[in-house]
């Protein structure tokens, strides 16, 4: 092995030999080692002088990190450790994680990363991933060829409109893609010289952002229509010129555009939209691990929605799917959905409505029969009062929208009602799990975006389920890779959820939590990239020979925040 690529494929080898200096060892994140060089190393290389005069290991690296790590005072301040350990040495950066998953996700991932992007021209110091700005439009061919990126097999990009509930973020949203992608290799194993984040610079309508001095990303309005169009076309085709079977993962689009990139891409190449499909398998596993709780089957479940954007829609199609697997037909698994978006209850004939809205829209002829306490709109009240809602699924980033009365009615109609307030971060949860509790007394069956703390009732402690993608995507491009499929399809998606569904401890304990801890998302990962890689076989979509072949690369492939002996080439 070679030069800067030298980490490459290096998960199995044991040993990585390389050209590259020992200064340049120590400022390339994907091979430093820090204070664990070792003599014979420090000899190779000329390290002496370079580092401290300790020789130490791993093991009290992580001590020593996690000490400094616990000396911060605040969310924000961990997290600007945690990007700045990921710049100066990522086999330490995951050593961390993966040793302690439920301590660093908030942190380098939802919610902490949502002020990561709100702040991010305070903090950025490195480059990680690539900035792909507006006016550099004609020089994406030359940015991509970079030899640096001949390993890259996946990219997460984002344009950072709709930064989880936080709105336009410009070019700050470039914390997305890195937090996604940090859990590609810390969930899913990911080689990290293979992963690529991207923020796709079209400008920003935040006014905050453009009047702030310090800014980091194009000061420009949003470039929208045709022109944005034509440069997410440039964007692609110079992608796939470069990595012709790169998996692409859209994430953090606003509104229409997160629907038309999916359905204008998803057939060129092997691509996926987090918010609307990653979400949609962690949402149907969620629902499934409810109908567990409840015996109540899921073509009799009634689900009503808060927000009916990229997310709503994305969740609806997959239950739908469910459903018709459950045994209805098309049209009566239409009839088990409420969406309520700004406007109310979504109703046919609304003026505005996407046409993935429109599938759904309810006619008022459904409505016979209710009482609706106004004349305009048919609110969220209406819907859980006369629906008799089972299931209440928020993706609207309104904040405390599942108000008490909301939650108390749907509790009159049903045992245990399933209600996941999903939107992120933690500041725009439709309702606070404590307050779901306490208004069913302990009956609701929770699942939220953002992770909160257990809470007590009636003597006993309650944990919930932190309903997130990111139970999903890592294992979902996990699976992708190892069997090289061509494309993502539904299936595929639908997949990825019945795996997880299987994992639910519902399944043996009805009182047991919806998913699994957190703390297994890594365990989880490897069944969802199962599940994944099989279905792509079975339709025809896979690279890999056969299911031994894929089984043997799935096995393999795992990447181990581990440090390798390195051996010097000479020139
Ligand atoms: N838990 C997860 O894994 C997960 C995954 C994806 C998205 N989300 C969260 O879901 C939220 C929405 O994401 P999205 O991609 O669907 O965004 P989106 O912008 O596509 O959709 C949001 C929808 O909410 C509607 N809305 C706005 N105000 C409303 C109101 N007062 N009442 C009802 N509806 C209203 C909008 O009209 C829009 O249709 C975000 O907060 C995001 O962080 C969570
Ligand atoms: O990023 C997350 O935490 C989940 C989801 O992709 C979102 O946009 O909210
Ligand atoms: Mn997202």
């Amino acid at each position: 092995m070679d030069s800067s690529s030298a980490a490459a494929n290096s998960a199995k080898s044991e040993v990585v030999e390389t050209r590259l200096s020992g200064y340049d060892l120590l400022l390339h994140p994907g091979l430093n080692k820090g204070t664990a060089f070792t003599e014979e190393e420090r000899d190779a290389f000329a390290l002496h002088g370079l580092l401290p005069p300790h020789v130490g290991n791993l093991e009290d690296q992580l001590e020593r990190r996690m000490k400094a790590f616990d000396g911060e005072t605040n969310s924000f301040d961990r997290y600007n450790f945690m990007r700045n350990l990921q710049d100066s040495n990522e086999t330490l950066f995951y050593a961390l994680i993966t040793g302690n998953v439920e301590k660093f996700l908030p942190i380098v991932y939802t919610p902490t990363v949502g002020e990561g992007c709100q702040r991010f021209s305070e903090t950025w110091l490195k480059p990680r991933g690539l900035f792909i700005s507006y006016p550099n439009k004609k020089r994406i061919d030359q940015m991509l060829a970079d030899p640096r990126y001949d390993k890259v097999r996946c990219i997460v990009v984002s344009d950072g409109e709709r930064i989880l509930g936080l709105g336009d973020q410009g070019a700050g949203g470039m914390g997305i893609p890195i937090g996604k992608m940090a859990l590609y290799t810390a969930l899913g194993g990911v080689h990290p010289e293979h992963c690529l984040p991207v923020l796709l610079d079209v400008g920003t309508d935040n006014e905050d952002r453009l009047k702030d001095p310090i800014y980091i990303g194009w000061r420009s309005k949003r470039v929208r229509g045709q022109e944005y169009d034509d440069f997410v076309e440039a964007f692609v085709s110079a992608v796939k010129r470069r990595w012709p079977h790169i998996l692409l993962q859209w994430e953090d689009f606003a509104g229409s555009n997160a629907n038309r990139l999916l359905e204008r891409y998803r057939d060129r190449l092997c691509t996926f939209n987090d918010d609307i499909q990653g979400t949609a398998a962690v949402a149907t596993a969620t629902v499934l691990g409810a109908v567990q709780a409840t015996g109540i089957p899921m073509k009799e479940q009634r689900i009503g929605f808060l927000g009916f954007g990229s997310a709503g829609i994305g969740i609806a199609n997959l239950l739908l799917a469910a459903m018709k697997e459950d045994g209805l037909s098309d049209e009566d698994a239409h009839k088990q959905f409420y969406p309520v978006d700004r406007y109310g209850l979504i109703l046919a004939g609304q003026a505005g409505l996407r046409p993935d809205q429109v599938r759904y829209a309810r006619k008022k002829s459904d409505l016979a029969g209710w009482t609706l306490s106004g004349s305009e709109q048919v609110s969220l009240a209406d819907v859980v009062r006369n629906a008799k809602l089972t299931v209440l699924i928020g993706v609207s980033s309104q904040a405390g929208a599942f108000t008490e009365e909301i939650v108390r009615e749907m509790a009159k109609h049903t045992d245990r009602p399933a209600i996941f307030p999903l939107s992120n971060p933690t500041s725009k949860s439709e309702a606070t799990p404590a307050d779901l509790t306490k208004w069913t007394n302990g009956r609701a069956l929770i699942g939220t975006g953002s992770p909160f703390p257990p809470t007590e009732i009636n003597g006993k402690t309650v944990e919930f389920s932190q309903t997130n993608n990111s139970y999903i995507f890592p294992g979902l491009a996990l699976g992708i890779l190892t069997s090289r499929a061509k494309h993502v399809s539904d299936a595929m998606i639908m997949a990825a959820a019945k795996a997880l569904a299987a994992l639910s401890p519902t399944l043996k304990n009805k009182e047991a939590s919806l998913l699994p801890p957190i703390t297994d998302s890594r365990k989880v990962s490897l069944p969802v990239a199962e599940a994944v890689g099989q279905q792509a076989i079975a339709e025809g979509l896979a690279g890999v020979a056969d299911e031994k072949s894929f089984e043997k690369e799935l096995r393999e492939y795992v990447w181990e925040p581990v440090y390798r002996p390195y051996v010097r080439l000479n020139d």
